[in-house]
């Protein structure tokens, strides 16, 4: 089960909230790796100067996605913090669009990204999306500042809310692997939780 959504949008504290049931492996994004490559913070050096670290970042971001998805584990359900598609349709998708990435690594990576999806076992059996508007996420990323998203404008939240709803909602521009179930995550966050434990029995059987 991917749990998918904008910055802010309250993944990590979903995922949080799994963390004490004992059927469900939780794994939450993998920011201390991305912080930490041998000493290289390439998420600071992707938001200082994306147009020459992007590429470098997002094809670590897709390495280590697709070590989740392909990681074995005991319990019978895997609730991971976002996947290796809202990488590519969202994030990677998110760069090219804006003339950040150049046209010829986008194509790179989308050929690697291509042979992985065609060759590994990558699906979701459910994708959870948390739903907000941008301008709700810029005033909680703002509380709860992660030194490198100090400077996230406001465009770029809608710009990648734009491309979740495109890709999960609408389904016009990319494969959706599943169904999605979607939460209204502009709510406080226990009021989130509330309704996610309505859901529970539906999530943590992966049915949409
Ligand atoms: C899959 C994926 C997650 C992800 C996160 N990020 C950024 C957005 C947030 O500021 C931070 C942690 O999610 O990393 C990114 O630029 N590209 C990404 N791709």
């Amino acid at each position: 089960v991917a749990v998918e959504g904008n910055i802010g949008s309250g993944k990590t504290s979903l995922l949080k909230h799994f963390e004490t049931c004992e059927q469900a492996k939780v794994y939450k994004e993998p920011t201390d790796r991305w912080r930490n490559i041998q000493g290289h913070n390439a998420l600071a050096l992707m938001y200082e100067d994306p147009e020459r670290w992007s590429l470098t970042f997002q094809t670590y971001v897709q390495l280590t996605m697709l070590q989740t998805h392909l990681a074995k584990q005991e319990q019978a359900v895997k609730l991971m913090e976002r996947s290796i598609h809202s990488a590519k349709y969202c994030f990677v998708e998110n760069l090219h669009k804006g003339g950040v990435m150049p046209e010829l690594e986008y194509i790179v990576l989308t050929r690697w990204f291509d042979h992985i999806i065609q060759n590994e076992d990558c699906s979701p059996d459910l994708i959870v999306y948390l739903q907000t508007n941008p301008e709700v996420l810029h005033e909680r990323i703002r509380k709860r500042c992660r030194k490198e998203e100090s400077g996230i404008p406001m465009d770029y939240l809608q710009d990648l809310h734009n491309l979740h709803e495109d890709w999960l909602i609408h389904q016009t521009h990319f494969s959706v692997p599943c169904p999605v179930l979607v939460l209204d995550a502009n709510l406080e966050l226990q009021d989130m939780l509330n309704v996610c434990d309505q859901h529970r029995e539906k999530i943590l059987c992966g049915h949409g």
